[in-house]
């Protein structure tokens, strides 16, 4: 049984196949009971319906597959020749919940106790303005914000997954942004879907929950490192995602949206298209830039230092994050799997080989929970690797941290068998089938790497670059890396009053979208340095 299944009905699997079969037809009518539904014909009292003869599956375990097949043929002309009173009535087939629990005690019976609106195979989801129906066939995944359905669309031929959000005013709110500021997306900076941001295609109200209609997507970047058994991705494959989450990026900077939950989880791999082309999906907690609501934000794992120590923060946090999935996808591990807040800095720290800048520390809202100010001027442990920068802060021992928390907190395992950024890349094993003759540019490809990753999970936001800066980076564009990427200054933005309008009465109605205009920065290139960092760099070959 696959992760997640058991949850998926009361007991019983809602099979993709079963789903696929009725949907490839696109018609109730010609709908072939599975196999799996049958037992062996036993004369029914009187009048009798499928219902009552059905209860899923035992001739499966009875007899073996061709067999099965030749019995399920016409089966329903065979039930009524053995009995004329049978009548098939649709209607009376058990549903498969997808929905759990499924039992409605909320919104007259729709909804279970978690506000979900109880969906089953089959269930259909009208949009009532457009009379556009959509089948529900599987379920896709579940989130805090509701249920992502698979659902069939006859009219198109094609599958869609509905996000179908929880029947509760904070989260019906926050959808309605999510919906706008992908429309905006969409419409105003995507228009020919070229930017690897997920199309959103309807949305509606129905049974009083908003569903979000968008294009079908596969499998998440988390699964993709599983199915490879949390081994790295090669580096060619690395650039070429790392390259399409940046066209994503710049775009979303250029409208002044931060993503706030960036992660593998939420990046999609397109089934339609080859070579593989990955979609950034759920923007159900974004926000505008300058609009900062929630400090409370970001996955752990992908946490930035400036939302984990609240300060202000910008679209540079989903740099932060972009950065930890990348490296994620060469290590096939988070690199900063913190167990706790307090773990995740720890982490930081060690691994980069410093701390935020005492700028940030100064201003940032819960800096004293993480560190001491010693008022004095203190020398980081790591000087070689940070140019002797010194600092008025020293972050809190477990122990300080437990005194002034009243909580020990929870320190998570280390995965890698080095600490420095610099080592866990040069020392990750090499793939199996890598050619001696390719070691040497695999080699040179993983400092690349390195010089890129330093750019990303930089604790300094200002300093952190830019989607576009990064965009230049020789990992990137493939280019030979000579010496570390300088990226040069962009001209700062001139200011745009981003306005988000949410229609809040969706149903087919009137988009209202921000009025922006994407600003063209400057393109960069690598000045040579011979700093203390490159030497380093080149140490490793
Ligand atoms: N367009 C899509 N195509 C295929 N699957 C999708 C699509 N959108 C979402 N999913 C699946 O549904 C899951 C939940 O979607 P999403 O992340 O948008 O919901 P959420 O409620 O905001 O989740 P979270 O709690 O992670 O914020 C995803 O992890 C993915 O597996």
């Amino acid at each position: 049984m696959e992760e997640g299944e058991s949850s998926r009905v009361d007991g019983s699997r809602a099979g993709e196949s079963d789903g696929a079969t009725s949907a490839d037809s696109g018609s109730s009518s010609s709908w072939k009971p599975s196999a799996k539904a049958f037992r062996p014909y036993v004369p029914p009292p009187q009048s009798s319906t499928w219902a009552t003869l059905v209860k899923p599956g035992t001739l499966r375990v009875i007899v073996g597959k061709p067999l099965v097949a030749r019995v399920t043929k016409d089966i329903l002309e065979t039930f009524q020749i053995c009995n004329p009173n049978f009548k098939y009535s649709e209607a009376l087939n058990p549903k498969r919940f997808l929905t759990n629990p499924s039992v409605g005690v909320l919104n007259d019976g729709h909804d279970n106790a978690n506000s979900d609106l109880i969906l089953h195979v089959n269930f259909v989801l009208v949009n009532m303005e457009s009379k556009q129906r959509y089948i529900v066939k599987d379920i896709l995944g579940h989130g805090t914000f509701g249920q992502v359905a698979k659902c069939w669309v006859s009219e198109t031929n094609s599958y869609v997954a509905v996000k179908i959000i929880k029947n509760e005013p904070a989260y019906y709110q926050q959808a309605l942004v999510e919906v706008s500021m992908l429309h905006m997306l969409n419409q105003k900076f995507d228009p020919d879907d070229k930017h690897h941001i997920v199309r959103i295609l309807d949305y509606f109200v129905y049974q009083r929950h908003l569903c979000i209609a968008f294009e079908m997507l596969g499998s998440n970047l988390y699964e993709l490192i599983k199915m490879n058994n949390y081994k790295g991705l090669s580096l060619n494959i690395v650039q070429m995602f790392s390259k399409q989450i940046l066209h994503a990026l710049i775009v979303m900077k250029d409208a002044g949206i931060i993503h706030c939950d960036l992660k593998p989880e939420n990046i999609l791999i397109s089934t339609r298209v080859k070579p593989p082309e990955i979609k950034i999906i759920d923007f159900g907690s974004a926000c505008m830039e300058g609009r900062t609501i929630y400090s409370y934000i970001q996955s752990r794992y992908y946490r930035s230092p400036e939302v984990l120590l609240g300060y202000p923060y910008t679209t540079a946090i989903d740099m932060w994050s972009f950065g930890c999935i990348v490296a994620e996808l060469f290590l096939g591990l988070p690199l900063f799997p913190g167990a706790s807040e307090y773990d995740l800095l720890k982490r930081m720290i060690e691994i980069l080989g410093g701390q935020p800048p005492d700028d940030l520390l100064r201003d940032a809202k819960n800096t004293s929970k993480f560190f001491k100010h010693i008022g004095s001027i203190y020398r980081l442990e790591d000087d070689e690797a940070h140019n002797g920068v010194t600092s008025a802060y020293r972050v809190l021992t477990e122990e300080e941290y437990e005194a002034r928390e009243s909580k020990r907190p929870k320190m998570g395992k280390r995965y890698f068998n080095f600490v420095k950024l610099e080592d866990i890349i040069a020392n990750y094993p090499y793939r199996k089938n890598l050619p001696e003759e390719e070691i040497s540019k695999e080699n040179l490809t993983r400092l690349a790497l390195v010089d890129f990753l330093r750019g990303l999970v930089e604790f300094d936001p200002g300093k952190r670059w830019s989607p576009l800066q990064a965009s230049h980076h020789p990992f990137v564009t493939g280019e030979p890396f000579t010496c570390p990427y300088k990226p040069l200054l962009e001209t700062p933005r001139i200011p745009v009053i981003h306005t988000v309008t949410v229609d809040h009465n969706p149903g087919g109605g009137h988009w209202l979208a921000a009025g922006l205009s994407p600003q063209v920065s400057n393109s960069s290139r690598c000045l040579p340095q011979h700093g203390a960092h490159f030497q380093k760099l080149w140490k490793l070959r």
